[in-house]
């Protein structure tokens, strides 16, 4: 049967990066979706400005929405600090299981835990069932009409606290308007937009960051 783009990409980490080096699995997707096939990673060059703002937070607890084939999340669990927790929901089961071997590949199992589901429906469980307090950082990077809705979602299960992060990729393309209008208009959140390009492309896309005010 025919491979997909997910597990052509795994085989290419698997071949050409080096079994727990984080730095390796990150740059073999890379040259993949640059010389292959492209893929929709943040990519290196918006994966640069991700590492930034992982590494200024030094997050203690991170979400992710939107794992994919896990690239971000190897790129922030490779930065987190010892006992730092990145949980990461995918509700595609062809996707978990693809990232679930990236992250292995990496040795990263320790600090990821890959959840499969909905946002829609694992956020308010996060507290009882995931013993999250609070979000230190999410990274959002899952259908672009979620990031509001799960936004809203995550303030009204208190899962934000004052100075919590959210990083928002693809705010101009595919674009997302009306969270960008939401958290840049709101006096809960101060916004930040770090202009960049759609992966392994010349076409501007970029990652707005939003301090939670409480
Ligand atoms: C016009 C156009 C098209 C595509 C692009 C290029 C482009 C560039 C990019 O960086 C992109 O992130 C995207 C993009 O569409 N990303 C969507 C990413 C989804 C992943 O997240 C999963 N998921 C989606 N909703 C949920 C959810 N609620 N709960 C749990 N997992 C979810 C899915 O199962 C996928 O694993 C597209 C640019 C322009
Ligand atoms: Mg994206």
């Amino acid at each position: 049967t025919q491979s997909t783009r997910p597990q052509r990409l795994l085989s290419a980490v698997q071949k050409n990066a080096t079994r727990g080096d984080p730095c390796s699995v990150v740059k073999a997707i890379d040259q993949f979706c640059r010389s292959k096939e492209w893929a929709m990673n943040v990519g290196d060059e918006k994966g640069c400005i991700l590492d930034s703002v992982v590494s200024e937070v030094n997050p203690t607890t991170v979400l992710e929405l939107g794992t994919y084939c896990g690239y971000s999340t190897v790129r922030i669990a490779n930065l987190l600090p010892p006992h730092a927790k990145l949980i990461t929901l995918e509700f595609n089961p062809d996707f978990a299981a693809i990232a679930r071997q990236v992250i292995a590949w990496s040795g990263l199992e320790e600090k990821v835990q890959l959840v499969e589901g909905a946002s829609g429906d694992l956020i308010p469980k996060m507290k009882e069932d995931f013993g999250v307090k609070t979000f230190d950082l999410v990274f959002l990077d899952h259908w672009k009409d979620r990031y509001l809705p799960d936004t809203k979602l995550m303030e009204a299960c208190g899962l934000l606290r004052k100075g919590s992060i959210l990083l928002a990729d693809n705010v101009i393309c595919p674009g997302t308007p009306d969270y960008l209008e939401y958290v840049r208009s709101s006096p809960r959140y101060e916004s930040q937009y770090f202009k960049s390009h759609l992966e392994y492309t010349k076409v501007e896309d970029g990652l707005e960051k939003s301090v939670f005010l409480g």
